[in-house]
């Protein structure tokens, strides 16, 4: 089958103007798309982040008060339906993308394109949205074979989602995780057993493990602790210097207070303020988005 939009983040960068592809005829967005500014200028480079990791695009929705989701981790609709079809854009510029076990099990999404408008096809030859990979980094294997990444995959309706788990220590634990991890892969899931400390799998351990699996960009969508360890994880440079395993974020920030209570990703982003250049600033609909990306080392 063939897809459109063959535009990824891993040869076009994230776009400076993100409202969807001016080429592609299909969307008829209502701004600028990238023109190339920003492009591929480290991904030739062998000794560049993107040969052993792909590139990384952190993106999530926050009140103004720097919330991601509500009391007890409720999800919320932040993002207005205009942001969350370029989310949706953004989603089909990656070959994977990924959540943490807590936003599978709290949200049961299914990451997929559905927001983008329906396209023509030409009759005979069907044109489908880019699908990215779903990914989930799930220790435990606390994923529900009934959840609607799965669902979606055995309908035909999504791709096969990756689960990266760790063996349990204690071996007393072992039969149940062998167990549940059976019956995520009889449900269609395909898990990958990866290294993991106290519950925490290495990001640069995953990334290169992606990259080995072929996926070149990577969209992480949250939560709270992932956002948090993708902001705080480094890689050492050829020097040695920490360089971030970040190559853009993308911050939906919708006008909505939704209090103390609220769940914040917990991470001092002015640490980070050094780091960061702002590409650009776009309103859609009453949500303001907002583009950085991390300065090379
Ligand atoms: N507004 C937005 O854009 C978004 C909001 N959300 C919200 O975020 C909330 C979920 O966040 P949260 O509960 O923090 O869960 P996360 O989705 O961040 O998942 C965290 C879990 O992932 C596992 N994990 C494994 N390796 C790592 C690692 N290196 N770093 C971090 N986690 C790792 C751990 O699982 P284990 O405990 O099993 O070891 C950990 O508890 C939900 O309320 C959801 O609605 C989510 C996405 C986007
Ligand atoms: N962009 C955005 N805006 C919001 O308001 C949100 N709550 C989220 N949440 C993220 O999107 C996932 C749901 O995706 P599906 O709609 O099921 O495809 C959710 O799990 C969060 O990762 N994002």
């Amino acid at each position: 089958m063939q897809t459109l939009f063959p535009n990824r983040a891993h040869d076009v960068g994230i776009p400076d103007g993100l409202s969807v592809n001016s080429n592609s005829s299909v969307y008829t967005g209502n701004t600028s798309i990238y023109t190339g500014s920003n492009s591929s200028e480290d991904i030739t480079t062998p000794e560049s982040r993107y040969s052993w990791r792909p590139h990384v695009t952190l993106t999530f929705a926050q009140s103004i008060d720097a919330k991601i989701a509500g009391q007890g981790g409720k999800q919320l609709a932040l993002s207005g339906k205009e942001s969350l079809v370029m989310t949706h854009w953004i989603r089909t510029m990656h070959d994977a993308i990924l959540v943490g076990i807590g936003t599978a099990l709290n949200d049961d999404p299914q990451l997929n394109t559905r927001h983008l408008p329906a396209m023509t096809t030409v009759p005979g030859y069907e044109h489908k949205y880019h699908l990215p990979r779903p990914t989930i980094l799930d220790v435990n294997l606390r994923l529900k074979p009934t959840c609607k990444l799965l669902k979606n995959y055995k309908a035909g309706t999504g791709r096969r989602p990756w689960i990266f788990a760790s063996k349990p220590k204690n071996q007393n634990d072992l039969d149940e995780w062998w167990a549940r991890k059976e019956a995520l892969k009889t449900a269609g899931a395909k898990v990958y057993v990866v290294a993991a400390t106290d519950g925490y799998i290495s990001l640069s351990d995953f990334l290169k493990t992606l990259k080995t699996l072929g996926i070149r960009s990577l969209m992480v969508e949250g939560g709270a602790k992932i956002i948090q360890s993708f902001l705080r994880e480094t890689h050492p440079g050829l020097d040695g210097k920490a360089i971030p395993i970040v190559d853009n974020i993308i911050i939906t920030v919708a006008p909505k207070i939704v209090g103390a209570d609220g769940v914040g990703y917990d991470c001092d982003l002015t640490t980070q303020l050094g780091q960061l250049n702002h590409i650009k600033t776009e309103l859609f609909g009453r949500d303001t988005v907002m583009t950085f990306k991390f300065k090379n080392d």
